[in-house]
């Protein structure tokens, strides 16, 4: 087996490689910090160890509870938000065919979501598509309180216990959440639910190696087991005994730092694969919750390219210098299509013919990669050997652990999200929520 890997040199223009090796020791330090657990938000460090933890046992779990959903239902809905949803949303959607919904052939149900937005429309249109179908829910929220998921579930459970009645929809509903505490879990052990427990120490965007994406990925038919045998590989990667020259989540927390520093207050993960597209959404929520907090952090942003060279391309070429970029590189993509040969050659695109789609796709991305460059915009490159569920299982963890080590050298607890809830209490008291009467009338004050 390859791994993922990571290469900075086209970086090193903006910041100098002696630079990020100056930070070799504090990246090196925090990562040991990480490991040891003596340091901020340390209760939340369940993550580090999951991959090499999870039992035999626990996947065989998982996967039966898959199978059960997978021979009962049609269309399962897996409802969640933040963490509880883009795990499963980025490996589905890099994993599955692009037309999956086209074809008539399907060996697995069809994963749909909810929970991750509280759009009336979507979820009229969600309820009306799964009149007369045989659905089941996963519902998954660590809280158990959060509004979004509470909402969908309590529309779709109402939906699914009158159409198949209440013992046969008890079968049909998985709940994943905290072990003693939350709404969920009440209501899970009074209904009789199959439930598996998001532990204690594990933060939602840490969660995707729980069940919370373990379960739902499981059913959509992808092997959990490659996910987590290709974390297991990098948790050993960027173990602390692993020298700093080696160490690519020590190496990336210390170059993104460093260009931080610099003046670059912005990364843009670009992909040159759109299926790659909610890996990136994943990743904004990981460093985005975990950095932006005391008036610091850099802004996550993404871009799925060639397509967004034709909307963002000219700004990120020439816009403000305040960005970075880093690319996610697929070496070898899964299928194999070549440019046929156009005798009347109107298009003038005969050069192409015999050449593959991805030789095009390549030169495309080598040469943005320059063109950025050339505008100021440092490169960082992580290249993944293939879209499968072992690399992205690497991806998932490297990036976690990269994050944990970031966050620690920029000087945040990378393991809260206290500025979440500042939206949650402004809405909860507009809806004159029992509990929030003094926030009521001082917000309605200032409208
Ligand atoms: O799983 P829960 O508790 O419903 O939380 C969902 C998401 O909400 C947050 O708590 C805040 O956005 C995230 O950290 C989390 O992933």
């Amino acid at each position: 087996m390859k791994n993922i890997s990571l290469n900075i040199d086209k970086a090193l223009g903006t910041v100098t490689k002696e630079q990020v090796y100056a930070q070799a020791a504090k990246a090196h330090e925090c990562n040991a910090t990480l490991q040891n657990g003596n340091g901020a938000g340390n209760d939340f460090l369940g993550w580090l160890h999951l991959p090499s933890s999870i039992t035999d046992a626990e996947l065989t779990d998982i996967e039966n509870t898959a199978n059960v959903l997978r021979s009962k239902c049609e269309v399962v809905v897996a409802i969640g938000i933040g963490g509880s949803y883009l795990g499963t949303k980025a490996v589905v959607e890099a994993l599955n065919n692009s037309f999956d919904w086209l074809h008539t052939n399907r060996k697995n149900p069809v994963l749909v979501y909810a929970g991750h937005n509280i759009g009336e429309d979507y979820l009229y249109e969600l309820c009306e598509i799964l009149k007369g179908k045989q659905f089941g829910l996963i519902n998954i929220s660590k809280s158990g309180t959060t509004t979004e998921p509470a909402l969908a579930f309590r529309m779709l459970k109402k939906q699914l216990e009158d159409a198949v009645g209440k013992e046969e929809a008890k079968h049909r509903i998985v709940a994943i959440t905290d072990a003693k505490r939350g709404a969920l879990r009440t209501l899970a052990d009074q209904e009789g639910y199959k439930t598996f427990i998001i532990p204690d120490n594990v933060g939602g965007r840490f969660s995707v190696l729980t069940p919370v994406g373990l379960l739902p990925i499981a059913v959509a038919g992808i092997s959990i087991r490659d996910l987590v045998a290709g974390a297991i590989s990098m948790e050993k990667a960027t173990d602390v005994s692993v020298p700093f020259a080696e160490n690519m989540a020590e190496i990336y927390a210390a170059t993104r730092n460093e260009l931080y520093k610099s003046g670059k207050k912005v990364e843009i993960l670009a992909n040159f694969h759109p299926k790659l597209h909610y890996i990136a959404e994943w990743w904004k929520q990981l460093y985005g919750e975990s950095e932006g907090k005391d008036g610091k952090g850099i802004f996550p942003a993404s871009v799925d390219l060639t397509t967004d060279l034709h909307s963002m391309g000219q700004w990120i070429q020439d816009g403000e210098r305040t960005i970075f970029e880093t690319v996610i590189s697929v070496e070898e993509p899964n299928h194999k299509v070549v440019v046929p040969t156009d005798e009347a050659n109107l298009d003038g695109l005969n050069f192409l013919a015999g050449k593959r789609v991805d030789e095009v796709n390549k030169m495309a991305e080598l040469g943005t990669q320059l063109a950025h460059v050339d505008g100021g915009v440092p490169n960082l490159k992580i290249t993944m050997p293939e879209v499968s569920p072992y690399y992205i299982g690497q991806l998932f963890y490297f990036f976690e652990r990269a994050c944990g080590i970031s966050g620690y050298m920029l000087g945040v607890n990378p393991f809260d999200q206290p500025g979440v809830e500042a939206y949650k209490k402004n809405m909860f008291a507009l809806l004159n929520k029992p509990g929030y009467e003094k926030e009521s009338e001082a917000i309605r004050a200032r409208l």
